[in-house]
Formats: structure tokens, sequence, C-alpha cells
């Protein structure tokens, strides 16, 4: 059972990304949150920086839509070169159009749900996405609580997965550390975003390091 480490640069200096992208090379992926000030109420970039991200970055970049309108951007970071691009179920009026265009332009396709958003309504559409968001946090900011409470999501997700011969990604996004991880790992996701936990530790490596160990025996205890 294999887990990835997707470290969230939201935690990071803005104004040393490069720096800060290469202290996490021992990570699956990248995670960058694009915020537009509307569907969250915080900003951070758009497609120029994104761009340039992608040109520099030792691993390939987890894209998460917190934005209105993912229609009109989302297929701009797929062209950028982002291994996947996770746009919101909530800000989305055709989530399966929108997954297919990603994936003809070769992304993988994320949907991703806040916290106070239903998964069932989603759970026969699992064919079409490569990754399921379940936010562990209100999206918007970095160093919030984990929320235990969405905890039976994974389990619907993990599931439908068995019920439908599928293995996709089941990734949970806010407040992952080496306790929470192991709850989430348990109900079956597989794929952590962690922002502060990694970047407020001295040392990125062994942060990467000691979630990758801790999510990997909890997903095989589970098993
Ligand atoms: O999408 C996000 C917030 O909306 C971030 O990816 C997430 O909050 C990561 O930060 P942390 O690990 O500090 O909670
Ligand atoms: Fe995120």
């Amino acid at each position: 059972m294999s887990v990835r480490i997707n470290p969230s640069i939201l935690s990071a200096d803005f104004v040393n990304l490069e720096r800060d992208l290469g202290v996490i090379s021992s990570a699956d992926f990248a995670h960058i949150d694009v915020m537009d000030n509307h569907f969250v109420p915080n900003l951070t970039f758009g497609p120029q920086m994104v761009g340039r991200l992608q040109d520099v970055s030792p691993i390939p970049l987890d894209v998460h839509l917190m934005i209105e309108n993912p229609e009109r951007w989302a297929p701009t970071y797929a062209e950028l070169g982002a291994f996947s691009v996770t746009f919101h179920a909530e800000s989305t009026t055709d989530p399966v159009a929108l997954a297919r265009r990603l994936r003809a332009i070769g992304a993988r396709a994320g949907l991703a749900i806040k916290p106070g958003t239903d998964i069932e309504p989603y759970l026969d559409l699992l064919p079409e996405f490569d990754q399921i968001l379940v936010m562990t946090v209100e999206p918007g900011f970095g160093g919030q609580s984990f929320i235990a409470d969405v905890m039976p999501k994974l389990d619907a997700l993990a599931a439908a997965n068995t019920r439908l011969g599928l293995d996709v990604w089941l990734q949970v996004d806010g407040g992952i550390t080496l306790d929470t991880i192991v709850i989430a790992a348990e109900h079956g996701a597989n794929t952590f975003v962690a922002g502060s936990s990694v970047y407020n530790a001295p040392d990125r490596d062994q942060a990467i390091l000691e979630l990758r160990h801790a999510a990997t025996s909890a997903s095989v205890h589970r098993h």
C-alpha cells in the first residue's frame, strides 16, 4: 500500500519559493494552493506564478484550486504541466465535464469537497476522477486544526473504490500532523497534504520521512 506525502507551499516563504520547493524534494508532490479571495477569504497566486513553480520544482505539482468558476481556469493549470488539478465540487456545475477536459489535456483530475459537503452524490462519479480531496479544515488558511468528523466520508470513498474496482487516490488536506495522519490513514486516506507540519519543522526531510512512516504503518495495519 503506497502512500503519498504532498507538502503544501502555503506555509513556505513566498519570496523564496524556489528555495522552499528545493527543501521538499524527498516528497512525492508539491501541493500548490490557488486561492482567489472569492471562493475562500484569502488570496495566493495564479497561473503566471504556478508556471514558474512548474519550471523550477524538483517534484511534480499537485494544484488545489480554491476558486470560483474553475471551468475558466482549471484547464490552464493542466496546460502548464501540473501533474494533477483539483477543483471544488461547490464551485462547479458539471464536475464530470471539467474532469474530462483536464484528463484530455493530460493532467490527473481531482474533485475536492469542503467539510460541510456530502460525499454521497459523488460516489458514483468516481471513475471520472483520479483523486478525491476530502478537506479536513475549512479551506482558506494553513495551520488550522484537523476536523475528525469528516472521516466517514473517507470510509464511504474507500468502500466505493472497492465496490467499483478502482484505485482513486483519497487525499486529505488540512491539519495533518504525525497524530492526525494516522487517523486519516486508518480511514483509507493514502495521499496526505501537510503544510505547517512540514514547513515549520526544523528538518523538512525528517518531517516528510516521519509522516510517511506513520501513514504507511497505519495503512498496513488497516489492511
Ligand atoms: O488547502 C489548504 C488550506 O485551504 C492547505 O493545503 C492546507 O491548509 C495545508 O495547511 P496545513 O497543513 O497547515 O493545515
Ligand atoms: Fe490545499
